[in-house]
């Protein structure tokens, strides 16, 4: 579990996070939406040491990062996986090569036992053919794949995600966001994922944060969003009219489902 408590952060005279508090729960996929510029990168460099905060603080498993010392905050780093928009692949590397880094960065196995290690996650992220490819050689969804398997080959606790599906077509994307969300329940990860995208929402959001300029806005499960009454939020996530008709469509099914499930219940008496 990570906990986000209180935290401020500006550039200058513009304030880009203000008073975030929330709780990533562990095991889950939980997912931080919203607009472009509303601090969702920033939240999360915030949340793993890349920027610190002006006040406030984050706790993985109960230990504030901001006490930590060299030591443990190293020992924290490699807890964390990181899945990088884009998928930040080493050109120059091979497939196996990028797997392999963070284990030539931080463990101390013997070469063969890194080699088991990197096929046991690429088998697992279901590509076997592919180590000795250069990422230009393989497609977008292979290289976020390479990437998750590079985010995971150290058993983080926490999996940090950016933007998982960017540059996806639809079905990819899917197959993608059940990866991450299988990986999180067999690992149970902390599972961070920033998104736009209301598919990802829907399929995997266990737990959602929504940011508003800085704020957060709303906080809840993918099952409340749908019938969420904040305006600023259903703007967001439904932006065009054609989700905004399937809502309707949604609520008027919920509500002829539940006058239906009440005459049952009448029946029954
Ligand atoms: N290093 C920085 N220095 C100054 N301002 C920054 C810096 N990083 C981010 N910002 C500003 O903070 C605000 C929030 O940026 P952030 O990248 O967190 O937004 P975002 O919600 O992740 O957007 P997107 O969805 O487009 O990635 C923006 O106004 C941005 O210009």
């Amino acid at each position: 579990m990570i906990e986000v408590n209180n935290i401020k952060k500006s550039f200058g005279d513009k304030v880009v996070l203000e008073d975030i508090s929330a709780v990533m729960e562990a095991g889950k996929c939980n997912l931080i939406i919203g607009t472009s510029g509303s601090g969702k990168t920033v939240l999360t460099k915030c949340m793993v040491g890349l920027f610190k905060p002006d006040s406030g603080g984050v706790s993985f498993g109960g230990q504030d990062m901001l006490a930590m010392n060299d030591e443990e905050r190293k020992e924290l780093r490699q807890q964390i996986g990181m899945l990088f928009q884009g998928s930040a692949l080493f050109d120059s590397m091979t497939v196996e090569q990028n797997v392999m880094f963070p284990l030539d960065m931080f463990s101390t196995l013997s070469h063969s036992d890194k080699k088991k290690r990197v096929n046991e996650v690429l088998a697992r992220v279901e590509l076997k053919d592919a180590h000795k490819k250069f990422p230009a050689e393989i497609s977008g969804g292979m290289k976020k794949r390479v990437g998750i398997a590079r985010a995971i080959v150290l058993n983080p606790k926490y999996l940090f995600c950016d933007e998982p599906n960017s540059g996806l077509d639809p079905q990819t994307s899917l197959v993608i966001d059940k990866l991450i969300k299988e990986l999180t329940q067999e690992f149970n990860t902390t599972t961070i994922v920033v998104t736009h995208d209301m598919n990802s929402v829907m399929e995997i959001g266990d737990h959602i944060v929504y940011l508003y300029q800085g704020r957060k806005e709303w906080e809840g499960t993918n099952k409340e969003i749908i019938f969420s009454k904040n305006d600023l939020l259903n703007k967001f996530i439904f932006a065009s009219e054609f989700l905004q008709d399937a809502k309707d469509m949604r609520m008027l099914e919920m509500k002829g489902k539940i006058a239906n499930d009440r005459n049952m219940d009448d029946l029954l008496q």
